[in-house]
């Protein structure tokens, strides 16, 4: 099968006035249709490095990177991004902010405004339609930026951390809806985040960074069993605590060898 996303030996150094370094070292990865992927790491292993290629907000300073088995030359709306922060315009209502992206692009038909409905349905969002960001919590919030995300239909969904910055139990919740929604339309992910914990309940693989500089160490696919549960439930498996030691333990080993 075809990869929907592909990183052939990457590297990327960042350059200034002053030095030039070197933050991903040859990088292989691929990445198959509908498949979710985390990337874990210590900090600076350059996560969000590699979610700014794949966005083609950087070029690489060496290698290829594919999108759908085409070279990225620059931001694709085949490509939709999902952050820490949401980002929600302050003066535009929910509904507007997620009538946004097909207004820029030229795209508004009654279909659009229906497909802009179910999903703010399904996200449990149809009676704050009308209310503006600062009137959400957190978690519906980041529901909303979902839904904005989603109503351009991207096929790949790069998700940078979107659920640090919530509360324990509307994290968990969060978890499972984006868990549930991307698997239900086929969407392919990467999710960057700093919980082993939630990459191994959302993946079907767990890609572990070393740093400095960064490079893969180490795959691990998770056992078909936890795959198929809602993240909440995978994490209460009893094969679920091994997946997370394996992974703990890999990532213990490269910062005690100097890794992190
Ligand atoms: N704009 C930049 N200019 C110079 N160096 C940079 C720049 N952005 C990142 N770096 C360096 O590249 C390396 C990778 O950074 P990156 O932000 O991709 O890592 P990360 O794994 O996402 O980190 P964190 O987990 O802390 O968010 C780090 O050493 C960082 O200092």
């Amino acid at each position: 099968m075809r990869a929907m996303l592909e990183l052939k030996n990457v590297s990327h150094v960042y350059v200034s006035a002053q030095e030039a370094s070197l933050a991903v070292e040859g990088l292989d990865l691929q990445v198959t249709p509908g498949e979710f992927v985390s990337l874990v790491g210590p900090s600076g292993c350059g996560k969000t490095t590699i979610l700014s290629l794949l966005a083609g907000l950087l070029v690489p300073s060496r290698g290829q990177v594919l999108i759908g088995g085409e070279p990225v030359h620059g931001p694709s709306p085949r490509v939709g991004y999902m952050l820490q922060q949401d980002y929600l315009l302050p003066w535009r209502t929910i509904r507007g902010n997620v009538l946004l992206g097909p207004e820029l692009a030229g795209r508004q038909s009654r279909e659009t405004e229906e497909a802009v409905e179910r999903l703010l349905h399904e996200m449990g969002l149809s009676g704050s339609a009308a209310r503006y960001p600062h009137e959400l919590s957190g978690g519906m919030r980041q529901r909303a930026a979902l839904v904005r995300t989603l109503i351009t239909d991207p096929e790949v969904l790069l998700l940078d951390e979107p659920f640090s910055a919530l509360d324990m139990h509307i994290k968990l919740q969060l978890e499972d809806l984006v868990h549930h929604t991307l698997r239900r339309m086929r969407k392919t992910a990467l999710l960057v985040t700093h919980d082993l914990a939630e990459a191994a309940a959302m993946s079907d693989r767990v890609v572990l960074l070393g740093s400095r500089p960064g490079r893969i160490r180490h795959i691990f696919d998770i056992p078909a069993e936890l795959r198929a549960l809602p993240p909440m439930q995978a994490r209460r498996e009893p094969g679920f605590q091994d997946i997370f030691e394996a992974i703990w333990a890999e990532l213990e080993e490269g910062e005690e060898g100097g890794d992190a």
